[in-house]
């Protein structure tokens, strides 16, 4: 049977302009984001990657409609987005296979739930079935399946649906070190078959590089853009070779020294985290908290 790629769409761009989130009221209110924007490029691979907490998944809510920002504007192609839609697609860090259901059921399921399954649908899924290296497992349930082969299915699972933009919260994250780089290899497989546009959230510095077009570094809580690298190393993109390159070593000590200074935000002020840190530090290198310095 002539097995289809997914059409890659040439839609998708996605526009946040001074957007600000605040939770809870008065004495409780907390702004997570803060005057926020940056351009999710159309037909690219954007990471962002930001301090643990510092408002990242809050930033997908908004972007997939289901919260709305206080002030500022989140446009795709230009139309303000009110709410979630077919356009947009988020997968999360928990597994959403339905576990009553084989792999190939699972991956069916969106157009299934469209009524649009037909030879063509089919034809996808085996050949993304094959593309995430599932061809074997196409009538095992979830429980029979690795980890890393539960998130090759989810994967597949999103890209039937061919959304203008798939977007990611940590997927990988939870795997185990083997589990996860081989994920890198498959997504960036798939990525560079449609070229569709693809958010992708993480705190990972690896996995941001290996995988970005660009890289959207964010600052600590209320965040927003701290620096947008472009990570202009080739594709396709191997393990084998992809961390051998100057360039992304360059890329990544930029990043992380970026990365380093937001993080040590959260240490700064006499807060009670620096308290922690130092005490923590003092004992780890023996030294009496009061010789121990406070990082700057
Ligand atoms: N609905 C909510 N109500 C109140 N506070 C919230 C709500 N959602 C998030 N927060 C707060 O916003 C901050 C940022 O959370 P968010 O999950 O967006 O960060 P993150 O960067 O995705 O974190 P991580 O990297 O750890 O997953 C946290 O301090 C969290 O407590």
């Amino acid at each position: 049977m002539a097995q289809h790629k997914p059409s890659g769409s040439t839609r998708g761009e996605i526009q946040v302009r001074n957007v600000t989130k605040t939770y809870g009221t008065g004495p409780f209110a907390k702004t997570v984001v803060q005057d926020c924007s940056f351009t999710i490029e159309r037909n690219k691979l954007t990471v962002m990657i930001g301090p643990s907490g510092c408002g990242k998944s809050t930033l997908i809510r908004l972007l997939a409609g289901f919260e709305k920002p206080d002030s500022g504007s989140i446009q795709i192609d230009g139309r303000p987005i009110t709410g979630p839609g077919k356009d947009r697609l988020v997968v999360f860090q928990e597994s959403a296979l339905f576990p009553w259901m084989t792999t190939m059921d699972n991956i069916l399921y969106g157009p299934r739930a469209r009524g649009e399954q037909n030879g063509q649908t089919q034809s996808q899924a085996d050949f993304l079935l094959e593309k995430v290296g599932l061809k074997a497992f196409s009538r095992k349930y979830p429980t029979q399946l690795s980890g890393g082969m539960q998130r090759r299915a989810e994967l597949a699972r999103a890209m039937i649906n061919n959304p203008d933009v798939m977007i990611l919260d940590e997927p990988f994250r939870g795997l185990d070190a083997m589990s996860k780089e081989l994920m890198w290899e498959y997504y960036s497989g798939l990525y560079e078959e449609s070229h569709r546009t693809n958010f992708f959230v993480t705190t990972d510095i690896d996995e941001a590089i290996f995988l970005a077009d660009r890289l959207i570094v964010m600052t600590n809580i209320p965040t927003q853009v701290r620096a947008t690298l472009e990570v202009d190393i080739p594709r396709p993109r191997r393990l084998a070779n992809a961390f051998d390159s100057e360039r992304a070593n360059e890329i990544k000590m930029q990043a992380l020294s970026l990365l380093h200074e937001e993080a040590m935000k959260s240490f700064s002020g006499g807060s009670r985290a620096a308290a922690d840190f130092i005490e923590a530090y003092a004992k780890r290198t023996g030294k009496a908290p009061a010789e121990a310095k406070q990082p700057e």
